[in-house]
């Protein structure tokens, strides 16, 4: 996709198709750092081509590791055992904050200092979070930007291992933490308010490394439950070849799309089925979409299967507390739903969403209002009156390819033509994006008459 490209978008057929995500971003993300810390070669097949994660696989090549590209979506990473070399110049993380806050983990054991860096938006978001534990670990961080923000310089270093209670549910901390206890000798534990993602955890077990998980009741019996992850450092990370599953964040998009159009049906294939990562099914069956998921693989320490959805007229919801953290990438396409579908939608407990790529929160209400939706915005979430007719509306993206997204798929649903401005930030986790919603707005790729519904299992 060139600069300064557009996604226009006009009111859509029903959807009746089924179709394949590219690789889950996380996962992707994660495959490289393993892999490159284990023992010996691993192949990674369907692994995401978005900009993060291969700023990822760039990063890691500076860091000394071969990583070939032999064909499309296949990467093959000649694991370094964790010894790594000072890289020449700065690593630059793009867009991608699960790059720089997880390979923090990793530098700040290593005998060298280097520098992060990212573009404007990554520039602006919170590193304090990764900085605190890391540091209490041994390592020497000095945020460059204003307010603990980017560029990081880290200068690692011989760590001690810690227990940490995060104060947020928070995937990227987590593993940061975890990684790095990976280099430290003794027993590093993190503990976390709420379950957030938990593809580093499988993953290592999957590279055999062993760890314990609890979940804990702080008060005997109360809830909220917290979560506790520990595992003893420098164990060895067993090289193993890695399939990703299609991106579950992704096939969002096209899941609501169909979700919210009575007579639509959508069959998505070979897609992440992490329970980590499916409570936007959860939450649109709250709001009256009927779905079935089938799980058809657990290879690998993940689940992954097919999505079965037909739409029908979509109902209001609360979406908050635990589960906040289990859709907080699906919000600003749930956000999109809940204009859609009749009655109020209250999300709360969701203040994260205000330091993404873009303050999501700021964008989902001013685009939602400019395409006619009551929003009611509040410092951790947002009130949306659903129902009305959604009009077509040129809208900004914020260089946040969520946002790009959820209003494209916002405008199948509206009057007249909507037109997304700076759409090249999609790349980053979604490329092909464009593809689909061309073809699902010609109506193509319809579902043959023979394809089997889904009778085992459900929602
Ligand atoms: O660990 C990961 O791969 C991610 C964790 C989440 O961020 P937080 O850890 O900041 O919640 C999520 O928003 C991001 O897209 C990817
Ligand atoms: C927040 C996201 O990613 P990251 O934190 O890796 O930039 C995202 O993909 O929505």
């Amino acid at each position: 996709m060139s600069k300064k490209e557009t996604f226009r978008v006009k009111r859509a057929p029903t959807i009746e198709t089924e179709i394949t995500v590219p690789g889950d971003k996380s996962i992707s993300h994660r495959s490289i750092m393993l892999a490159a810390l284990s023992n010996g070669v691993c192949k990674i097949t369907n692994f995401l081509e978005g900009e993060d994660c291969l700023a990822t696989a760039e990063a890691f090549r500076q860091l000394g590791v071969t990583i070939e590209h032999p064909e499309p979506q296949t990467m093959v990473v000649h694991g370094s055992k964790g010894v790594f070399k000072q890289p020449e110049g700065d690593i630059y993380c793009g867009n991608s904050g699960t790059t720089m806050r997880l390979i923090s983990g990793i530098l700040a054991a290593q005998p060298f200092t280097c520098r992060l860096t990212g573009d404007p938006s990554l520039t602006k978001r919170p590193m304090r979070r990764v900085i605190e534990p890391l540091s209490r670990m041994g390592a020497k961080i000095n945020a460059e930007g204003p307010g603990d923000t980017p560029p990081l310089r880290i200068e690692g270093g011989p760590l001690t291992p810690i227990t940490y209670n995060s104060p947020v549910a928070s995937a990227q901390v987590k593993s940061a933490i975890l990684l790095a206890g990976m280099f430290s000798k003794g027993v590093t534990t993190v503990i976390e308010p709420a379950l957030s993602r938990d593809h580093t955890e499988r993953m290592l077990e999957y590279f055999q490394v062993q760890l314990r998980r609890d979940e804990v009741r702080p008060e005997r019996n109360r809830e909220p439950k917290e979560y506790k992850v520990s595992l003893v450092g420098l164990q060895t990370i067993e090289s193993r070849d890695f399939e990703v599953p299609g991106d579950i964040s992704s096939a969002a998009f096209w899941l609501v799309a169909a979700a919210a159009q009575p007579g639509s049906r959508l069959l998505v294939k070979n897609v992440g089925l992490n329970p980590s990562r499916t409570g936007l099914l959860d939450v649109l069956v709250r709001m009256g979409a009927r779905i079935r998921e089938v799980v058809e693989v657990v290879e690998q320490g993940e689940p992954s299967g097919v999505i079965d959805i037909k739409g029908c007229s979509l109902h209001g919801t609360v979406i908050e507390g635990a589960e906040i953290p289990n859709v907080i990438d699906e919000i600003p396409i749930l956000a999109v739903a809940a204009a859609l579908a009749k009655g109020e939608t209250v999300i709360r407990d969701a203040k994260e969403l205000r330091v993404k790529e873009t303050d999501r929160i700021a964008a989902i209400a001013t685009n939602l209002r400019a395409m006619g939706v009551e929003v009611t915005e509040a410092p951790d979430g947002m009130t949306i009156k659903g129902g009305s007719k959604l009009k077509g509306a040129k809208l900004p993206s914020y260089g946040d390819h969520r946002i790009a997204m959820a209003f494209a798929i916002a405008g199948l649903f509206a009057t007249g033509e909507t037109v997304i401005e700076d759409v090249e930030c999609v790349a980053t986790s979604y490329p092909g994006f464009d593809v689909t919603l061309k073809q699902i707005q010609k109506g193509s790729g319809l579902l043959s008459r023979t394809t089997p519904v889904i009778s085992s299992l459900g929602r």
